[in-house]
């Protein structure tokens, strides 16, 4: 019986948010350089001569990958939960934004990439999330319900 393996790639993206209600500092309008850990767990094909032989998935098909389903959306853009009061401006100014619905904690925001990387169908593990050098977040891709995160929603979301 062959053994699984875990291999991990590593992207960041840029994005701004405002926690509405933060009793702190982040109920400014700021950015983060948000850097996201994938990790994939399977068994590493056995198809002699194939050009996968040895790997759970190719590093560079995991990039394409992560990248169409999350990244690509999530970079340079504005994540929105919806009750922020700069989000009309943004829209009616053609800025970019994500659409969430949820409130963008680092946490909320692992439970969103991990359900969308489980949707893409890829053999999730796990998903880091640094927001800064030093705060970070991390969820099993068992934990997440098949039903989705169990974030509270606010109207309607572009997620699905
Ligand atoms: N549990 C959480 N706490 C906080 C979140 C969060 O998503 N989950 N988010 C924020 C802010 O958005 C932002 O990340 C600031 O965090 P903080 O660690 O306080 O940032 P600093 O730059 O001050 O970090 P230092 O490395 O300590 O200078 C707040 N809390
Ligand atoms: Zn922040």
């Amino acid at each position: 019986m062959l053994n699984e393996v875990s291999v991990c790639k590593i992207f960041t993206f840029d994005s701004a948010h405002q926690l509405v209600g933060h009793k702190g500092k982040c109920s400014n309008l700021h950015g983060h350089t948000y850097k996201l850990e994938v990790v994939l767990k399977g068994r590493p094909l056995t198809t002699e001569g194939h050009s996968d032989e040895g790997f759970v998935i190719d590093f560079s098909d995991m990039k394409t990958l992560v990248k169409e389903a999350v990244v690509d959306r999530l970079d340079h853009s504005f994540l929105a939960m919806g009750n922020e009061p700069v989000l009309e401006t943004l829209v009616s100014t053609g800025s970019k934004v994500s659409h969430l619905s949820f409130r963008t904690t680092v946490e909320n925001m692992s439970c969103y990439i991990a359900y969308q990387l489980k949707l893409a169908g890829l053999p999730l593990y796990s998903v880091k999330l640094w927001e800064t050098p030093t705060a970070w977040a991390e969820v099993l891709a068992e934990d997440i319900p098949d039903e989705g995160p169990a974030y509270r929603l606010y109207g309607g979301c572009d997620c699905e």
